[in-house]
């Protein structure tokens, strides 16, 4: 049994009895979960990744792995490891005595530690380098040996704080494959905090999305990306279009809602089932589900909601064309246009356009 599930309940942080680092977070993780916790700079993240591993204690609430509150206990006693953004291995020490290190600490004799960290090495794919010392190792290599030290001790939980951080954009997008491999080689709980959308989305299986020290939304990558549940998760994970209006009528599943420049734009409620009329709401619609028609086409192509505005700038993106559409909103408008779609008949800027989407592409926000 590895009992490596987290439940925390009403988990408060505060450093000074004044600011909430951490503000209330409930959470389960189930074990053998790849989990990234995601935000912007002080949301409190880290904290909560501290707290699990036992660096920090709450100020209140508990933190339960496989179901025992482990608030008090050392980190070796509740079985959780931490890898550090800065690797912290030992300069004058072999990659297999760095692996080997974490189980001296443990009381474990050498022939012990030495037969352990052949193992893990060979998990980690480290064999030939095994006698070499950090400084001769690459970013991702030293990375692998931090990893393997951290899961010596064969945790329940491995926790790590910005992984990737110190590595160059492609290692970054390399070592994401490598550690969801590690991940799953291990079969334990991994609990990674990044402010990178990107890398959380290729990543975990539960995504958590953090701001001022509460959770906005918890859930599967791409429940979390592609059905956001308020404007900031919209606008933190990208790729949405987010546009606030009056609602004017609600029936059938859908709610009718006035904009600034008075389009009426029809969406899903998506289960909000206590809109009313009069309401002021945000609604979502995904950059790649606008078509960008010119005017003077067949408007009656457009099935359902229409805004009109003029191409502001074109971006080139490879497989897609961001096209920045100026509207009478407040909101930015973007489109994502499939590349070979958008050079059939590229518009320039300035260009006036309707951008169109059907009704059950946009969804109502909480
Ligand atoms: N030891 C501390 N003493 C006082 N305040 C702290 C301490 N550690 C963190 N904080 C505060 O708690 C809040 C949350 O910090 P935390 O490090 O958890 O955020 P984060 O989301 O991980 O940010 P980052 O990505 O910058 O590390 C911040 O306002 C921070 O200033």
């Amino acid at each position: 049994m590895r009992g490596g599930d987290i439940e925390l309940a009403g988990l408060v942080k505060s450093y000074d009895g004044l600011t909430m680092a951490v503000d209330g977070v409930n959470l389960r993780v189930p074990d053998g979960a790849y989990c990234c916790f995601l935000g912007p700079s002080g949301c409190g993240k880290t904290t909560v990744l501290r707290m699990i591993a036992g660096h920090e204690e709450p100020t209140e609430g508990e933190i339960l792995i496989g179901g025992r509150n482990v608030v008090g206990l050392t980190p070796a006693d509740r079985r959780t490891a931490m890898m550090f953004q800065s690797y912290a291995l030992f300069p004058h020490l072999t990659v297999r005595d760095n692996i080997a290190f974490a189980l001296r600490v443990r009381g474990l004799g050498k022939t012990e530690r030495l037969a352990a960290a052949d193992a893990m090495i060979e998990k980690v794919q480290l064999g030939e380098l095994r006698h070499r010392l950090p400084a001769e190792l690459s970013g991702g290599q030293q990375q692998r040996v931090a990893l393997a030290r951290a899961a010596i001790t064969e945790p329940r939980v491995l926790l790590l704080d910005e992984p990737l951080s110190a590595l160059d954009e492609q290692l970054r997008i390399q070592m994401r494959q490598e550690l969801r491999r590690m991940q799953q080689e291990l079969g334990i709980t991994f609990i990674h905090v990044t402010h990178t959308q990107m890398e959380a989305i290729a990543l975990a299986d539960l995504v958590v999305v953090m701001e001022k020290g509460k959770i906005h939304q918890a859930g599967p990558a791409r429940e979390v990306y592609a059905r956001p549940r308020d404007r900031y998760v919209a606008e933190f994970l990208g790729g949405q279009n987010v546009l606030r209006g009056e609602v004017t009528r609600v029936s059938g599943g859908v709610a009718v809602v006035d904009l600034p420049d008075h389009s009426s734009i029809v969406a899903s409620l998506d289960g909000q089932r206590s809109i009313r009329r009069g309401e002021m709401v945000d609604l979502a619609v995904r950059r790649d589900d606008i078509r960008l028609l010119r005017p003077d086409g067949a408007v009656s192509e457009a099935g359902g909601n229409i805004l009109r505005g003029w191409v502001e700038a074109v971006e080139y993106q490879g497989a897609f064309v961001k096209v920045m559409v100026k509207t009478p909103l407040p909101d930015e408008f973007i489109a994502y246009v499939a590349e070979r779609e958008f050079y059939r008949d590229p518009l320039e800027v300035r260009a006036p356009v309707l951008a169109t989407w059907s009704a059950e592409d946009s969804r109502l926000l909480a």
